[in-house]
């Protein structure tokens, strides 16, 4: 039996990548620090992952286990030990906590075959930054000895997974499309739904730009609008060609940095803004809102590609303004989103984009920022 220690039992871990793990036969050991969580895992023999779709399709996901990480990490350490796969899907900022754990587990290994380490998160190189704190943790010994033996591959990941509301706990309602892509140029074990390639920064920058892009934009117009589903959000005319507007800006810089074909990638376009309209996600403009200061990083979804379309000359003027509405996102339930409207108070918009965001005040996106944030009117929630 094939296994792969899977840490962050959530809505991806169970809904996608533990899934398809289980479908291509291997036991799932999945790791969390949500005690009610890996209890289920352990107590139950199967749960289901179910569509969003007509017809809906129902999938049983068997021979699961779990395991705490704070309560029993030198459990964790021995199903290292005995993984092909140690994957991640817990939150880009999470990482720098797991990765000494990861670390001790692949120091202890005494099992020679190949372990595969893949980070499973919205964040470009993700699986380079969990590396690199892993490698933090190991002697020089410890690094000849995993040389040639452990590989640390990049991916990208797209499955709308929202907030679950389902009778029993650990099923998961996903969207039926899917897509997984890891960095490789040597062959390995072959998981279903998942896709290698050599070169992953097309891949990962088209997704993050154009779905991540278009939802978070989605969501903070949404949140201005005082709406509170995505699908609801894009029932309105004028923010759905707001977001479409957005979408044709990272697109005019995909374009031009990876030579995409443009009817291509309007093709893509489309169909992202199609998925996002699914009624059956039923999915909280607040949950796709999450994180506001992570969104509003220099390498994230907004930021950056508005500064590459700088760079090149092109239009940015439509993610200056999802930069904005970024802004007015308060939805005090966040921590990020409070911690953003403490130091907007405290300090204003221009400290906020300089630190956050890496744009000082007389950048010309700061100041088309700026701009728009003083003139969006926020509905009260
Ligand atoms: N939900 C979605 O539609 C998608 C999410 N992603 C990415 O996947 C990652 C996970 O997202 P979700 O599954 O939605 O989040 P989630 O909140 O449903 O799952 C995260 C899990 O990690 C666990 N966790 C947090 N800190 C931990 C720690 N220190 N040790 C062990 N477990 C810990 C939590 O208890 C939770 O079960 C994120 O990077 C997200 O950006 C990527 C594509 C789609
Ligand atoms: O934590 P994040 O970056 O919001 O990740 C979740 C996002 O990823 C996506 O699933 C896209 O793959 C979006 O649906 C969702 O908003």
């Amino acid at each position: 039996m094939k296994n792969v220690v899977h840490f962050g039992a959530g809505n991806i871990g169970r809904g996608f990548i533990g899934a398809l793990f289980a479908q291509s036969g291997y036991h799932v050991t999945f790791v969390d620090i949500a005690a009610d969580l890996i209890n289920l895992l352990n107590t139950e023999d199967a749960y289901y992952v179910r569509t969003a779709s007509e017809p809906q399709e129902t999938y049983q996901i068997t021979n699961i286990s779990g395991i705490n990480n704070q309560l029993d990490p030198e459990r964790v350490i021995a199903a290292i030990n005995e993984a092909e796969f140690v994957t991640t899907a817990i939150g880009p900022k999470v990482l720098p906590f797991i990765a000494p754990l990861i670390a001790r587990g692949i120091a202890a290994r005494t099992n020679t075959e190949k372990l595969y380490v893949i980070a499973c998160e919205n964040q470009i190189n993700a699986t380079d930054a969990l590396k690199t704190e892993v490698l933090k943790a190991l002697d020089q010994e410890q690094m000849e000895k995993i040389s040639g033996h452990v590989f640390f591959l990049n991916s990208a990941v797209d499955r709308i997974v929202p907030l679950q509301h389902n009778d029993e706990p650990l099923d998961v309602l996903v969207e039926d499309y899917h897509e997984w892509i890891v960095e490789s140029s040597e062959p390995i074990p072959p998981i279903q739904g998942m896709q290698t390639v050599p070169d992953l920064s097309p891949y990962i920058e088209r997704k993050l730009f154009t779905v991540n892009t278009g939802h978070a934009v989605t969501a903070y117009l949404g949140y201005l609008a005082g709406k509170q589903k995505i699908h609801q959000v894009l029932q309105d005319a004028a923010i759905a060609e707001q977001v479409k507007a957005t979408l044709e800006e990272t697109g005019a810089y995909l374009i031009q940095k990876h030579q995409f074909d443009p009817k291509v990638h309007e093709q893509y376009i489309e169909k992202i803004i199609h998925r996002f309209q699914n009624p059956k996600l039923n999915d909280d403009v607040t949950r796709v809102g999450r994180s506001p200061l992570r969104k509003l990083g220099a390498s994230d979804r907004l930021v950056k590609p508005a500064v590459e379309a700088y760079k090149l000359g092109l239009s940015y003027q439509h993610l200056a303004q999802a930069i904005a509405a970024c802004l007015h996102f308060d939805y005090q339930e966040d921590s990020e989103a409070a911690a953003l409207q403490k130091q907007l108070q405290e300090q204003g918009a221009a400290a906020v984009l300089k630190d956050v965001c890496g744009l000082p005040e007389d950048h010309p996106i700061a100041q088309a920022v700026l701009r728009a944030f003083s003139q969006m009117v926020k509905v009260e929630h």
